[in-house]
């Protein structure tokens, strides 16, 4: 199942990065081995009891006066209209209802999106409840108290979140049609790629209207199957503050992201590959989603017989963490190999799901352990003694051994390669779990 998005919204200074914090506990991925956004703490990974979602801060700034406050709680609203499964509204039981809470609440209301009123800094329930009583008057369901620097009431407001996955989520898992995400820096062309792909297979007409979020999904019909392409170019609605406009584009891209199968991040050519073209493709790793690197305006460039080795060294090295991506070099303008783009979007979901049979794997585990000595330590040798795949997209391998400390990150590399060597597995991360099993048992 894919995993839902929860935004939180709210006024400047409700507790809105305390919340966030509070939830995202330890369980916020800080990664080392490449240039991750998380460190912002835009997102984070949330588990609540068997459920897991992606928590989105939409906050950030401080405006200046009350025009420039509500525009931007607008936006903050509107971002999450469009992206999230669930919203979570956050307001101040100390400075109670204001205007702008209400103004908020009729976009929220309007957007049919389902809603959890969450009235924080309530640090004592017995005597503070009459001031949360008060935000019914914004008409969008029961307001739920919590504080979020003491972390209480969360067991309520998070069953009042989950509740509403069902309704959200399991609409999406019912079509089946490969969902493909088109991210990218602002202005490589995703919308030209889009837009060429339709001119040349024709459409179907865009989706279902009434949420803001269909209106950006495109189907595309190719040889007889459909292809559903989420498109996160350009904020129609032009943010005059910086920060907001990078957050912004951050959280289409992880939400675009969460629901596809396969993510195409576009690099311009003409500029080459940059870092924050990595943190783009980071996103799309850390989801264990397919990913495809397309060297766009590759019409502009002046080739020689070298060009194409030195894109690739580039790519290589700048987006060293994902190295099983596949990569072509297209022109949106032309129309430039985007054949083989579908092509490889084909094998890149094939990829995905595919499963290896138990025996099998188990063969080449024995050949590759025969081959290289598994590492030792203190006179403790590794032993791997099984591995099936327990899950797809991404794949996912579960190998026992008798000490996971022994499983050195580059050993594991060392058996990811050989599985790679064996099946391919273009396009696709695949991920190992390593568990302990007493020897003979
Ligand atoms: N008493 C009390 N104070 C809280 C609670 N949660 C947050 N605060 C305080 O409220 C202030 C604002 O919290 P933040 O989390 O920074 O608020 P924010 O909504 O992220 O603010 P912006 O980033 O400006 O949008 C801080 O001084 C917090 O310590 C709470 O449960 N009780
Ligand atoms: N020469 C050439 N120009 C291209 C190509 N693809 C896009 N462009 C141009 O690049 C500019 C940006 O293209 P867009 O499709 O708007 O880029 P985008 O990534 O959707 O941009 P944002 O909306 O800012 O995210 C436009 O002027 C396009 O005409 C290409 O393959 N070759």
């Amino acid at each position: 199942m894919r995993k839902p998005i929860v935004a939180i919204i709210g006024r400047p200074n409700v507790g809105k990065s305390t919340l966030f914090n509070a939830l995202a506990g330890e369980r916020i991925s800080i990664v080392k081995d490449y240039p991750g956004v998380t460190r912002d703490r835009i997102y984070a990974d949330v588990r609540w009891l068997n459920t897991q979602f992606t928590l989105i801060d939409t906050g950030g700034i401080e405006p200046d006066t009350k025009n420039e406050m509500f525009a931007h709680m607008r936006e903050q609203a509107e971002i999450a209209i469009e992206t999230a499964d669930v919203i979570i509204f956050l307001v101040d039981v100390r400075q109670g209802l204001v205007d702008a809470d209400s103004k908020v609440a009729d976009m929220l209301r309007r957007s049919q999106k389902p809603i959890v009123l969450v009235v924080n800094k309530v640090d004592n329930f017995h005597k503070q409840m009459p001031d949360v009583y008060e935000f019914y008057n914004l008409g969008i369901g029961d307001p739920i108290p919590i504080s979020a620097a003491s972390k209480l009431g969360f067991g309520e407001m998070l069953d009042e979140v989950v509740k509403h996955f069902k309704t959200t989520v399991d609409a999406d898992e019912e079509d089946d049609r490969p969902r493909i995400a088109i991210i990218g820096r602002p202005n490589v062309g995703k919308s030209s790629i889009i837009n060429k792909l339709l001119g040349e297979n024709r459409v179907i007409v865009s989706d279902i209207a009434g949420t803001t979020r269909d209106a950006i999904d495109t189907t595309v019909r190719r040889n007889g199957k459909e292809y559903i392409f989420t498109d996160t170019a350009g904020l129609r609605r032009k943010s005059k503050i910086k920060e907001d406009i990078e957050r912004y584009s951050i959280v289409r891209t992880v939400a675009a992201v969460e629901r596809s199968d396969v993510a195409v991040l576009v690099i311009d050519a003409s500029v080459g590959v940059t870092e924050q073209d990595a943190k783009i493709a980071g996103i799309a790793h850390e989801r264990g989603k397919g990913i495809i690197i397309a060297v766009n305006k590759w019409d502009m460039i002046e080739k020689d017989n070298n060009t194409v080795k030195r894109y690739t060294a580039d790519i290589q090295e700048v987006l060293s963490f994902i190295p099983y991506a596949e990569t072509v070099f297209i022109s949106a303008k032309t129309g430039q190999r985007l054949n083989k783009l579908f092509d490889i979007i084909e094998k890149v979901i094939q990829n995905q799901n595919l499963r290896i049979a138990t025996g099998v794997l188990n063969q080449i585990l024995a050949e590759a352990t025969a081959l290289q000595q598994p590492p030792s330590d203190k006179g403790k040798q590794l032993r791997l003694y099984y591995i099936t795949q327990v899950a797809v997209k991404p794949p996912t391998f579960v190998i026992f051994v008798n000490d996971k400390n022994l499983m050195h990150f580059s050993y594991q590399r060392y058996i990811e390669n050989k599985i790679r060597e064996a099946f391919g597995f273009a396009g696709t991360s695949l991920k190992f779990l390593i568990r302990e099993r007493k020897e003979n048992s």
